[in-house]
């Protein structure tokens, strides 16, 4: 057994651990890391984020070769299997470990390979894969553990055709059906993948709607054009069980309706990675998600114990979490920091979502008068040009200020195209107009132009009020 001693111990490499241990580093603080993971990166890199939008891209180009008469006269359109389109998308995986090594080499960050477990509020242990024990003193540590799928005890996920999030990226066959339980944005993510692969996938919503936290014309757009390629949507069931044989899986719907298919992918919800840390020993519980509750400066309970990323719960995002990880650093150091709860929206379906500030739905709530400017992707040089016209550019502006209260696109880039207008919503004194649109020169022809026809769209209808 070995023992060493750090200014600040991170626990998990992912999103949330690096840019913590990067800041605390160029803070010229001792600090050493805890990864369980062979490679450094996290879940993000390894199941979550970078393998489901390389999925996708692989998917998207798939889909694009095959409706482009072009290239459908010269290649033949050929169906694609899963585990190919796999392959491709999974190279990107390597070169991303490759370049997190790197951040942590250049910046000198001792990574400890092991379970991280509390033996105090000081002082972690690490077991590595041969047994072998280490114990880390600390000052301060950094819990940033991250979270896995969510799995009720009574669906059997060691089946060959139950999958979860994680496991889906292991399987190695073409299912010709796929029941997706849980419309949240993972299952929504992989709705359009599989779509797009030619799958008949049936997707299960829990809820009224796909992705209530979105504005409802958005949620529409989603709804329409997962139907229009092909997904069958099911609002408002409950799973009552699972039957998983060698000839298919049935999903027996509480509603009485069975949806049977060749598999199952279950993501219904994800549970923050504490289990095996024995909080207890540090003086701190998760809750019943195995999340752990933080102040507004990622601080727990326990004054020299921090938390960030996907273990503290919402937003559960990569992008916040990064955002986090530097924050906590600079709580600590009592520098000036941002508590992150203004994260866009950047979901990767088919058309692409991405949102920011109030929906409709809050600013009628709140009684704020807005008014709305629209801009439809079809209507654009640039949207008939790459032949991705499918898509919508929506903002939501005060109808007296002229304050942009929110932002919502869906359609190619939405998750780009969002930011030009965040930049212009987070500009203080007044320079948070909808008029920055109409006053400033846009490049032709670029799907950004849709700012401009949105905001002449919304000034038009003012206009008609006065
Ligand atoms: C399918 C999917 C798609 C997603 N797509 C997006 C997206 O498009 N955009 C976006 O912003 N977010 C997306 N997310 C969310 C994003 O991946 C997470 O928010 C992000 O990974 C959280 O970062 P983190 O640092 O909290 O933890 P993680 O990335 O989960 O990393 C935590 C690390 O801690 C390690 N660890 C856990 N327990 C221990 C222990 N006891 N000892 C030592 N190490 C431990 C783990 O091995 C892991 O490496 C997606 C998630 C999923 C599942
Ligand atoms: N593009 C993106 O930004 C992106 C893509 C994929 C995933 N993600 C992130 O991943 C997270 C998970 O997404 P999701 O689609 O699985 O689910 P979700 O968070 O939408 O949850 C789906 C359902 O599961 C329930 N649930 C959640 N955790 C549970 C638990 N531990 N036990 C029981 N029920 C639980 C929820 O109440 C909900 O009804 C999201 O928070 C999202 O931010 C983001």
């Amino acid at each position: 057994m070995a023992e060493f001693q750090y200014d600040f111990l991170v626990i998990g490499a992912g999103p949330a651990g690096e840019a913590a241990a990067m800041a605390a580093a160029k803070s010229d603080l001792r600090v050493g890391v805890i990864e369980s993971q062979g490679m450094l990166g996290g879940n993000c890199t390894h199941r979550g984020t970078i393998p489901s939008k390389s999925l996708r891209h692989t998917v998207k180009q798939v889909i694009q070769f095959g409706s482009q008469p072009i290239f459908r006269n010269i290649g033949g359109a050929r169906p694609l299997t899963y585990p190919a389109v796999l392959d491709a998308a999974s190279q990107v995986i390597p070169k991303q470990v490759e370049l997190h090594t790197e951040f942590f080499a250049r910046n000198r960050v001792r990574v400890h390979s092991g379970n991280a477990r509390f033996l105090s509020n000081t002082q972690v242990e690490v077991m590595d894969s041969h047994g072998v024990r280490d114990v880390i003193s600390a000052e301060r540590v950094l819990i940033a553990t991250g979270s896995r799928p969510y799995r009720p005890d009574d669906v059997d996920f060691t089946h060959p055709r139950v999958y979860d999030s994680d496991t889906i990226l292991d399987m190695q066959h073409t299912p010709r059906t796929i029941i997706i339980f849980g419309a949240g944005v993972i299952g929504c993510e992989y709705a359009s993948i599989f779509a797009g692969l030619g799958l008949k996938v049936d997707l299960i919503n829990t809820r009224e709607r796909l992705l209530e936290f979105l504005d409802d014309e958005i949620s529409d757009a989603l709804s329409y054009h997962l139907r229009d390629n092909g997904v069958m949507v099911r609002h408002s069931e409950e799973c009552a069980s699972v039957d998983a044989t060698s000839k298919g899986v049935t999903l027996n719907l509480k509603s009485g309706k069975r949806i049977r298919a060749d598999a199952l992918l279950w993501c219904n919800g994800r549970t923050g990675n504490t289990d095996m840390l024995d909080l207890e020993n540090a003086g701190l519980e998760a809750n019943h998600r195995g999340q752990v509750k933080v102040d507004n400066n990622y601080c727990t309970e326990v004054d020299n114990i921090y938390a960030a990323g996907d273990v503290i719960g919402w937003p559960s995002l990569a992008s916040a979490s990064y955002d986090q990880g530097r924050a906590v650093v600079a709580a600590m150091l009592q520098k000036e920091m941002r508590f992150v709860e203004d994260a866009p929206t950047g979901i990767y379906t088919l058309p692409e979502i991405s949102s920011v500030g109030k929906t409709e739905a809050e600013l009628t709530s709140a009684r704020i008068p807005y008014e709305v400017g629209r801009a439809f992707f079809k209507d654009t040089a640039r949207g008939q040009i790459s032949g991705e016209d499918v898509g919508m550019l929506k903002i939501l502006f005060h109808i007296d200020t002229l304050e942009i209260l929110g932002i919502h696109c869906f359609g190619a880039e939405a998750a780009e195209i969002i930011h030009i207008g965040q930049a212009i919503m987070n500009q203080p004194n007044g320079a948070n107009t909808v008029k920055y649109f109409v006053n400033t020169t846009f490049n032709y022809p670029t799907m950004a132009e849709a700012y401009r026809v949105a905001a002449l769209n919304g000034l038009n209808r003012v206009n008609r009020h006065s």
